[in-house]
């Protein structure tokens, strides 16, 4: 079984099954989901892009081979440039700009998220930091597959899917896993288990970014 396998069987497959019947997801193809609610998601996952682009960077530079140096250099520019320009376009379209994401603050669970991943990607093994942010990437990727069957009536929300749903955005996804399959080879047991650890955590983030936007978690105090 390939490390990328296993990583989704220990921690994401079930993860995966709550995230496409979470009513934020169902209500992006079926319409029916509160702009509201996309306003806070947007909003959060600007405060979300930053973080992850600067975990990404350090992933780049703990990576063992050039290539991977690269890749992930890239991905840290470039991808979230495209992933900023989509944000850009739909605040614009939900009638927000980059000084209301300046104004909200990031939510609880995204701060949590945040911190987990660059603390990993910053005190944790290559290995580790490549268990942590691959979730980001893969579950966006087969939820952007699985939404694009039936895309949405709203356009915004037909525009968000598009992109996730898309070939570039496959292609990007593709070059991780299969960094992350090579890398399967070098990685020992208590490595491995700290992988899967890594791995599930993310994808449980996962949700909880989808979920904590559903109901516009705030600050408790
Ligand atoms: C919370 C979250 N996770 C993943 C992605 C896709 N890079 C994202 N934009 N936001």
């Amino acid at each position: 079984m390939t490390f990328s396998a296993e990583l989704w069987d220990s921690g994401a497959a079930k993860v995966y099954d709550k995230i496409v019947r979470h009513p934020f997801i169902t209500g992006l193809t079926d319409g029916t989901l509160d702009h509201e609610s996309f306003r806070y998601f947007i909003v959060q996952d600007s405060h979300y892009l930053r973080s992850y682009s600067r975990a990404l960077a350090l992933v780049s530079a703990r990576a063992t081979d050039e290539d991977a140096v690269s890749m992930f250099a890239r991905h840290a520019a470039d991808a979230i440039e495209v992933e900023r320009e989509l944000h850009t376009s739909l605040l614009g379209s939900l009638g927000l700009t980059s000084a209301d994401v300046d104004a909200t603050g990031s939510g609880p669970t995204t701060t949590a998220y945040m911190s987990y991943l660059t603390a990993v990607c910053a005190t944790g093994t290559y290995a580790e930091a490549v268990a942590t942010v691959l979730p980001c990437y893969w579950i966006y990727r087969d939820v952007g597959r699985e939404l694009l069957k039936h895309s949405s009536p709203d356009p915004v929300y037909a525009e968000w899917i598009a992109a996730y749903g898309s070939e570039e955005f496959d292609a990007v996804v593709e070059s991780v896993l299969a960094v992350t399959d090579r890398l399967g080879a070098e990685v020992g047991p208590g490595e491995r288990e700290r992988c899967h650890r890594h791995f599930a955590a993310t994808s449980r983030y996962e949700w909880m970014f989808w979920d904590a936007a559903y109901h516009r978690l705030d600050w408790p105090v």
